[in-house]
């Protein structure tokens, strides 16, 4: 992934499908309105034309297609989004990024090495939170909210993906990139949210976090 030198702060939040990165990003993104600087809170695929055929279209693409569909998206996301926003010194939440890639497209077939190559040109984040919980956890929650998705339907998913997870959350450490595991079996969103703010704070003061 490309190193990038900005005056913002590019927090990613990833973790298998149901347990709540969308609204763990909205908790944050609300508690980060006392930095006394932007946020902006954004999501992969985007709401874009390109995005939503990835997102709409788990039944239609899979595999290599897939995956540089996402990546497709990726750019056009750094592009008009995320760059301008961290150039601003904004703190940008992307709820889902690269580490959703090396799970989702590796369920595909894919190998961790050869996603990690399709994204090679994207920006590695500041800070990458891995949400985590029980597969039991995860399977009541998507019973009771509806899978979104053809990875949702999979009989284990839940178990499968935060298997994968494990792995993905190793890579990006090993690849240099600050990982934060949280679990969300028993915590509330407010309760991750704040440990995340937390530790961006630490980032933006140079402490340790
Ligand atoms: N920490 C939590 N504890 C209990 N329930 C939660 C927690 N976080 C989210 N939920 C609930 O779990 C469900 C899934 O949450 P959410 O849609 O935020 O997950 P997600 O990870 O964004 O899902 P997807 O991967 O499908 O995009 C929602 O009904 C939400 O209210
Ligand atoms: C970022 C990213 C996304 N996807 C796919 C997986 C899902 O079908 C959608 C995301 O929808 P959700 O409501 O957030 O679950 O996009 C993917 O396959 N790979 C990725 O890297």
């Amino acid at each position: 992934m490309t190193d990038t030198h900005h005056d913002g702060v590019f927090v990613t939040l990833d973790g298998p499908g149901g347990v709540g990165k969308s609204t763990v990003t909205a908790a944050l993104a609300e508690q980060l309105t006392t930095l006394d600087r932007p946020v902006l809170a954004t999501r992969e695929p985007t709401d874009t034309t390109l995005g939503n055929l990835a997102r709409h279209g788990t039944d239609t693409y899979s595999g290599l297609p897939m995956a540089h569909l996402i990546a497709a998206d990726r750019h056009l996301h750094l592009a008009t989004e995320i760059r301008p926003a961290l150039a601003r010194g904004a703190v940008v939440i992307c709820d889902r990024y690269i580490a959703s890639s090396l799970v989702l497209q590796r369920i595909d077939g894919l190998t961790i090495d050869t996603v990690w190559e399709i994204n090679r040109h994207a920006d590695r984040p500041d800070l990458s939170v891995i949400l985590t919980a029980h597969p039991e956890a995860l399977d009541g929650r998507l019973a009771a909210r509806g899978a979104h998705s053809r990875y949702e339907r999979m009989p284990g998913s839940s178990k499968a993906e935060a298997e994968f997870y494990v792995d993905a959350a190793n890579h990006l450490t090993a690849a240099g990139i600050r990982t934060l595991v949280l679990d969300a079996t028993h915590a509330t969103p407010t309760e991750l949210a704040r440990t995340i703010a937390a530790t961006v704070t630490a980032l933006r003061t140079g402490g340790t976090p």
